[in-house]
């Protein structure tokens, strides 16, 4: 892998302990219909607050299941056989379920590819949005619709009281997305995982979730967005890791790594997208 060494998210903040660490993370898939493999072999990136890391691979490389291994939702087939995942002290891959679900949806919180398979379909967008904060005791129920109301009008909903009392089928595919992220903003987790947040919307709203995402990292916030594509993490992120097949094959500062490619992998997945290099 290149330029693991020099691979330190925020490196410049060494002497302030990480928010994230994780270490050779390696998940293991047994299924009956095809022998075992290794749907991540050996991740290890840094994170600090207030930065971004771009998660970039096609797809079926592993990013996703990488991401599911620190919050304990990975598929019933696949198990965390080895590595570490420190998250303010706390080893996540070792954690108990019960102390996971502590942190799952309050300190860190995931906006998913499909809002449509995320969301519940039953509950009105006020109760997806308050549950966390009412379950994780963060405020009451009052406090909690204020801040839901607030979160939906950040992420650009025009009618955030009215867009309250809808249910997930009633709102369009961007309008759910952007719901998704409000429920995922709304406890103001210090990490925050966003997996290929802005893939299934337009541009405009694209670019107004990456300038309110930007905001919540400018406050503080970690990101850790997987995305296929590199404008978006070029403009977003900070650091990028190249990931194929399982492994990384490249990792850095995101404008290093777009200038000057060392695997021809990400020489490649950069030929694909020519506008990058010309900025
Ligand atoms: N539920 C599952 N059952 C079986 N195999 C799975 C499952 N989920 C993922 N995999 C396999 O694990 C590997 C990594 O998948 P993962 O979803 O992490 O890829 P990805 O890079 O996120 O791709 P995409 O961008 O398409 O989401 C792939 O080989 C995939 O087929």
């Amino acid at each position: 892998m290149a330029r693991t060494d020099a691979f330190d998210v925020g490196s410049r903040m060494a002497e302030t302990t990480p928010l994230l660490e994780v270490r050779d993370l390696r998940v293991r898939f047994r299924l009956s219909h095809r022998p075992e493999f290794f749907a991540v072999d050996g991740l290890s990136y840094t994170l600090e607050r207030g930065r971004a890391l771009g998660i970039v691979g096609e797809s079926g490389s592993g990013k996703t299941i990488g991401v599911r291994a620190l919050m304990g939702l990975l598929p019933k087939a696949a198990q965390v056989v080895s590595g570490t995942a420190v998250f303010s002290g706390r080893d996540l891959v070792t954690l108990p379920a019960p102390a996971l679900r502590r942190i799952r949806g309050r300190d860190i919180c995931m906006v998913f590819q499909n809002a449509t398979e995320a969301m519940n379909p039953t509950l009105t967008i006020e109760r997806q949005l308050t549950e966390h904060l009412i379950w994780h005791g963060i405020c009451g129920r009052k406090e909690a619709r204020d801040r839901a109301i607030e979160a939906l009008g950040d992420v650009g909903l025009p009618d955030p009281a009215g867009t309250m009392r809808m249910y997930p089928f009633q709102l369009s595919g961007g309008m759910r997305q952007r719901a998704m992220i409000a429920m995922a903003t709304v406890t103001r987790p210090s990490l925050l995982i966003a997996d290929e947040p802005t893939t299934a919307v337009d541009v405009t709203v694209q670019r107004q979730i990456l300038d309110l995402l930007g905001r919540l990292k400018a406050d503080g916030m970690a990101i850790v967005m997987i995305t296929h594509d590199l404008g978006v993490a070029r403009s977003f992120c900070d650091d990028v890791t190249v990931m194929r097949y399982g492994q990384q094959v490249e990792s850095g500062a995101i404008a290093d790594v777009i200038d000057h490619p060392t695997h021809p992998y990400t020489r490649r997945l950069l030929e694909s997208t020519p506008e990058i290099r010309r900025g």
